[in-house]
């Protein structure tokens, strides 16, 4: 089977500090996932850029702040982004394609289905699918804000062999490589933990939005996902086959996860929980460690407003977020029969599934697995 690369690339890679794209970067780029694709790999790119592309084009002196100004930036410039891109693969005999998406897309399941079956289409067809998030009809909230998340993202959509999160330092240091020259590079992150978040600062350039904090954000959902990443610098002939082959230069991020499968996805990272359930410390062991289903003998509290299908949020007793599932009761049923054993709660209330959460629709989200929304 052929193997699946999700490269992302940032602004910062593909402009000056000034703005305006940097064609010459562009071809280097094409060139070197051009050379992955010849080796037999699918390639997908997550591109930043078209804010930067488009501002200078527009007349703007500075990269604009208000959310309108960019969007107008980035009409404009993710089409010279396209053409740059276009004419780059063109040369290596490569097509592309241009797909758009949104955070609320992820969340709509036959969205994600649709995207997900136009993508294998093109990677068929030997066409470089090329993702942006669709900055014009964003609303704040619901904005990837970078693209270090939708690569994520991505990624786990097409169950990637690695995610490339390619930028302007060679990985995460020890402290911002800009403010500090001592700093030192981690070469592996295995869990990303409270120490990792403290490490990571925002953006060093004019140009990149995110920072290192957004891409240990990204690495955190793609490993939860099973996908192994790198982030680094890509700057010479070459070096992106190295990044594929744990040589790069950057830091890399190891999991030991499997892929999840799609409803999983869909659970973990794109639902919107409705209600919350407090369960017990053995509850918890059994879900957490055991893979075992929620009874209602280890739910201790409830609140929200729920039915059957919804989907909740489940915390442990010191409040901390242990995982999502997909609930069998409805909000005054469950208050009805937490902390009751199965043959009481057979007699109070008439339900269809004794589990409170099946283990076969829950995902587990604790400590260096929980997510940020
Ligand atoms: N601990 C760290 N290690 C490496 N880079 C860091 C760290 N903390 C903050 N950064 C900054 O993150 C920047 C990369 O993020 P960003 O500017 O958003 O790039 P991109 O446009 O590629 O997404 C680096 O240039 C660096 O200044
Ligand atoms: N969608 C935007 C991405 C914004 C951005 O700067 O992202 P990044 O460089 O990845 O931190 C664009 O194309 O300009």
């Amino acid at each position: 089977m052929q193997q699946t690369i999700v490269v992302k690339i940032g602004s910062s890679s593909l402009t000056s500090d000034e703005g305006g794209l940097n064609r010459s970067k562009i071809i280097f780029f094409a060139s070197e996932l051009s050379r992955l694709h010849q080796q037999g790999y699918q390639v997908l790119l997550v591109t930043s850029g078209a804010v930067a592309a488009g501002f200078r084009e527009m007349g703007y002196v500075l990269r604009p702040k208000s959310l309108h100004e960019k969007q107008a930036a980035a009409s404009v410039g993710q089409a010279l982004l396209m053409q740059a891109y276009h004419e780059a693969f063109a040369a290596h005999r490569l097509g592309v394609a241009q797909i758009l998406l949104t955070r609320s897309d992820f969340s709509n399941r036959k969205r994600v289905h649709n995207a997900s079956m136009t993508i294998e289409e093109l990677l068929r067809r030997r066409i470089i699918p090329i993702i942006n998030e669709n900055d014009t009809v964003v609303v704040d909230e619901l904005k990837f804000g970078d693209n270090d998340m939708l690569s994520a993202l991505v990624a786990n959509l097409v169950r990637a062999r690695r995610l490339l999160i390619l930028t302007d330092t060679d990985g995460l240091y020890t402290e911002d490589p800009r403010k500090n020259a001592e700093a030192r590079r981690i070469e592996r992150v295995a869990e990303i933990d409270e120490n990792i978040y403290r490490i990571a600062g925002g953006s060093g350039s004019s140009v990149g939005t995110g920072g290192m904090r957004s891409k240990i954000e990204a690495a955190r959902i793609a490993m939860r996902g099973g996908v192994p990443v790198f982030v680094g610098r890509v700057v010479e002939d070459g070096d992106l086959e190295l990044a594929v082959n744990n040589t790069g230069k950057g830091t890399y991020f190891i999991t030991s996860e499997h892929n999840l499968p799609m409803k999983k996805q869909w659970l973990g990272f794109h639902s919107f929980p409705v209600g919350r359930v407090t369960v017990d410390h053995g509850a918890e062991t059994a879900l957490v460690a055991g893979g075992r289903s929620l009874l209602p003998a280890g739910v201790t509290a409830v609140s929200g407003d729920f039915h059957p299908g919804d989907v909740v949020e489940v915390v442990n007793s010191d409040d901390q977020t242990i995982g999502r599932g997909v609930v069998n009761y409805s909000t005054w049923q469950l208050q009805a029969v937490a902390g009751l054993g199965t043959e009481e709660v057979q007699k109070r209330i008439e339900v269809q599934r004794i589990e409170v959460i099946h283990r076969d629709e829950w995902i587990t989200l604790t400590a260096a697995k929980q997510l940020s929304e």
